[in-house]
């Protein structure tokens, strides 16, 4: 870990990472991302946290997007080796076994919206502003977000928005479906993640991995294996320990309790 770390972790049921650069709006450098990366890996395999909030510092930027002191003097191959390396570190997020919640605290372009975009979803403030600007600076997004944003808002919209770098407001990202929740007063915005994230951790564990996953297959996969994926895990939950508490404690009137987080499963 570097002597001045750009992320700092609170663990718990609900482990807050914490983006720390504000001097520059939590710009993604190397340091940043790979720091990102292990914390979300260590605490996927933690077996004790239930979920993840993921914000920024200071009250102006979620994150500005990739360092663009790191973007300059880099050969083709280099840039590649980068990027791949950036990719694989939202795709950490993007398939981790545990639900991960962006708390949206201000502005994030560039990569700072493609990892809102890995998120499994994001909680807005009002204030914040969502946009993919790389083509104003001759870049194209390369963390996911030709990907993920058309997965998100469809072709025409996504397209739009990375040809124009137009900045959604956070009512108009709610329009757009890219959060399910209304947003926040900005000083709400890390509480409301949290709380969301901590009533996820009531249900459970191994019902919500199941679901994430299902979800997620369903994204690129034909319907038919989307539902053939399903009914497996749906029958895997059907006859576990999990639903037979769940199911007690709706018939006893009272709070189930699920055991430790589910062993996270390699993702196939
Ligand atoms: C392990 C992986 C390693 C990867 C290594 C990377 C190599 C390959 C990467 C390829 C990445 C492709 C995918 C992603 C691309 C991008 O994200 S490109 C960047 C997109 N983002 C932007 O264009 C936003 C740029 N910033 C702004 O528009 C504004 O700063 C702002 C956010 C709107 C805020 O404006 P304002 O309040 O006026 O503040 P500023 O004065 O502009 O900024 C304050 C200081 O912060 C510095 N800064 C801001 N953004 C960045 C940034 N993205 N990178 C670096 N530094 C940034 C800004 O320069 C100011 O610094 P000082 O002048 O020194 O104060």
């Amino acid at each position: 870990m570097s002597a001045n770390p750009s992320l700092t972790v609170e663990d718990g049921p609900v482990t807050l990472l914490r983006l720390e650069r504000p001097d520059v709006h939590n710009a993604l450098n190397s340091d940043l991302l790979g720091e990102l990366d292990t914390a979300v890996a260590r605490t996927a395999a933690s077996g004790t946290a239930r979920a993840i909030v993921i914000t920024g510092s200071g009250d102006r930027a979620f994150s500005a997007g990739a360092d663009l002191g790191e973007l300059t003097g880099l050969d083709a191959s280099e840039a590649h080796a980068r990027l791949t390396r950036g990719q694989q570190v939202l795709n950490r997020i993007a398939t981790c076994p545990l639900p991960v919640i962006a708390a949206v605290n201000g502005t994030a372009l560039g990569g700072g919206f493609e990892l809102v975009l890995a998120a499994t979803f994001p909680v807005l403030a009002q204030n914040a502003k969502l946009g993919l600007p790389e083509a104003g600076l001759g870049l194209i997004p390369g963390y996911g977000g030709t990907q993920r944003l058309v997965r998100s808002v469809g072709p025409q919209v996504a397209t739009h928005a990375m040809l124009t770098g137009t900045r959604l407001t956070a009512d108009r990202a709610y329009e757009l479906g890219l959060t399910p929740v209304p947003p926040v007063a900005a000083d709400e915005v890390v509480t409301t993640a949290l709380e969301t994230a901590r009533d996820l951790t009531t249900r459970g564990p191994a019902a919500i991995q199941s679901i994430l996953s299902a979800v997620r297959s369903s994204a690129d996969a034909p319907t038919e294996t989307g539902l053939r994926l399903e009914s497996a895990l749906a029958a895997l939950a059907t006859g576990s320990p999990e639903a037979a508490e769940g199911i007690a404690a709706f018939r006893e009137k009272r709070t189930p309790v699920f055991g430790d987080a589910a062993q996270p499963r390699e993702e196939t």
